[in-house]
């Protein structure tokens, strides 16, 4: 598979303080910096690939033939692109999961992914022009836009989209298996040290 360790992404832990915009970099003051393998530890993918070229770029063919990625559109969240671009970008930032995988290319633009730590404090990720992402089933997040209010992603399937957000309150089997192959491991590797 493409190396998934040779991206830049930027990670930090969340600080909530009392700034209300979430399109903030919300760090703490010296930042907290995350290792991208932490990040990866949680489940999560990331590559770097040539967004000028997505459509013919080798490295992202090689992925999606790997991983079953049949299915592909393109989204543009911006004021000028969604008549309901501030109920969409709220609706993004609830935190919640799905129950296949999330997995976005981003084209142009930038933004904040947030993702539950194993202690469930929020570890936030930055992504940009080149980043491929992919979030596991059953992982909690959500997402803002930084202030540049803008980003244009390809959202990649390996079917049908089933866009369900399933809030926290909701438990579901993607949940449960997730769980079971990120969280419960981890648990076990700290008893058995
Ligand atoms: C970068 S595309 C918009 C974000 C999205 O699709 C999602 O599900 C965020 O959790
Ligand atoms: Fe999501």
């Amino acid at each position: 598979m493409a190396d998934c360790n040779k991206s830049s992404i930027e990670a930090w832990e969340y600080n909530p303080g009392d700034e209300e915009n979430s399109k903030l970099p919300h760090k703490f003051s010296p930042n907290r910096p995350v290792p991208l393998s932490h990040v990866h530890s949680l489940g999560v993918l990331t590559w770097k690939l040539d967004a000028d070229n997505w459509e013919s770029d080798p490295k992202l063919e090689e992925i999606k033939v790997e991983r079953g990625y049949n299915y592909w559109e393109k989204i543009t969240v911006s004021r000028e692109a969604m008549a309901d671009f501030d109920a969409r970008v709220g609706g993004f930032f609830q935190e919640h999961m799905h129950s296949q995988e999330e997995i976005r290319l981003i084209l142009d633009g930038s933004g904040y992914w947030d993702i539950r730590d194993y202690d469930d404090k929020w570890v936030r990720f930055r992504v940009q022009k080149g980043d491929l992402v992919v979030l596991p089933p059953g992982m909690y997040h959500r997402f803002t836009l930084d202030t540049g209010d803008y980003i244009e992603a390809l959202l990649l399937y390996t079917e049908v989209p089933e866009r369900t957000q399933h809030q926290r309150a909701e438990d579901s089997i993607a949940r449960k298996n997730y769980v079971k192959q990120f969280l419960d491991v981890h648990t076990l590797q700290i008893e058995a040290q």
